[in-house]
């Protein structure tokens, strides 16, 4: 079983049909991107699975449950975590404050347990520390734990929004162009960054990115779409020599 399948999804904005009869899965711990010219539909893809929207035809499952029952306020508890294409993190809070936030998917105390901060309380708490820290260490953000994030380089910030999707423990982590707005350097520490989720934390990785050298360094397959559809699915070599991507990308450039 996939950890996330898509089965003939269609999502119609009035006339326009910005995802087209879409089917693709993907499989458990590996890094699959979805690549295309802009207005491809990638960003509804997520929002999909987000369930920002709810699709005009088709299936969505994730883990064996059907996506399209769940609320999206429901989704994280499932296991999916996101980032975004314009950061969106606490400005005036810690990066410690942010990375906490995220673990809110794993509260299990009352609230009136949390006013009287009670013993099971306390371990909770204890628990989220600990996880934060470790993700702080991982992702090498240590010299910005107690910093503002409003005071953080671009870069940094971008790092930051990984983190705090990853505080919620997912199985699945979306990441949003991870690669736009940073520098080369940065670039290739994304890369790394990706690349040890997955095989250190055994974490799935799906990503819409427009950078192919990003992409073919770190994807083990890509999912290549055009006009809502699909155009092309498989390796980034694959992908990147098939015929009708070419035309895709030369027809938009031309
Ligand atoms: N909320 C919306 N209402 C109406 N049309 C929308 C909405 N969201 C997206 N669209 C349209 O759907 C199509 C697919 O958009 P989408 O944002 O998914 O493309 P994309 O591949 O992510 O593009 P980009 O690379 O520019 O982010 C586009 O034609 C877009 O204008």
């Amino acid at each position: 079983m996939s950890l996330l399948e898509f089965e003939n999804v269609t999502l119609k904005f009035g006339g326009l049909t910005a995802v087209n009869d879409l089917s693709f899965e993907v499989e458990e711990g590996e890094v699959f991107a979805i690549v295309g010219p802009n207005g491809a539909g990638k960003s509804t893809v997520f929002n999909l699975i987000s369930r920002f929207y709810d699709p005009y035809a088709g299936r969505i499952r994730f883990d064996g449950h059907d996506l399209l029952q769940v609320k999206p306020s429901g989704v994280a508890a499932y296991g999916v975590a996101r980032t975004f294409q314009n950061i969106e993190l606490f400005d005036h809070a810690t990066v410690l404050d942010n990375l906490l936030v995220g673990r809110h998917r794993h509260r299990r105390t009352s609230l009136l347990s949390e006013l009287f901060f009670t013993p099971s309380v306390k371990k909770q708490e204890l628990q989220n520390r600990h996880v934060v820290e470790e993700i702080i260490d991982f992702l090498d953000l240590q010299p910005y734990r107690d910093k503002m994030i409003a005071g953080l380089p671009y870069g940094v910030r971008k790092v930051v929004e990984v983190a705090r999707a990853l505080a919620t423990e997912p199985k699945l982590l979306l990441l949003d162009e991870p690669a736009s707005g940073l520098s080369v350097e940065e670039t290739t520490d994304m890369r790394w960054w990706i690349d040890d989720i997955r095989r250190q934390m055994g974490i799935t990785v799906l990503m819409v990115e427009h950078d192919m050298g990003l992409v073919s360094g770190v994807s083990d397959r890509v999912l290549a779409m055009a006009d809502g559809a699909k155009l092309a699915l498989g390796t980034p070599a694959e992908v990147q020599s098939d015929p009708a991507v070419i035309e895709a990308y030369l027809g938009r450039a031309a």
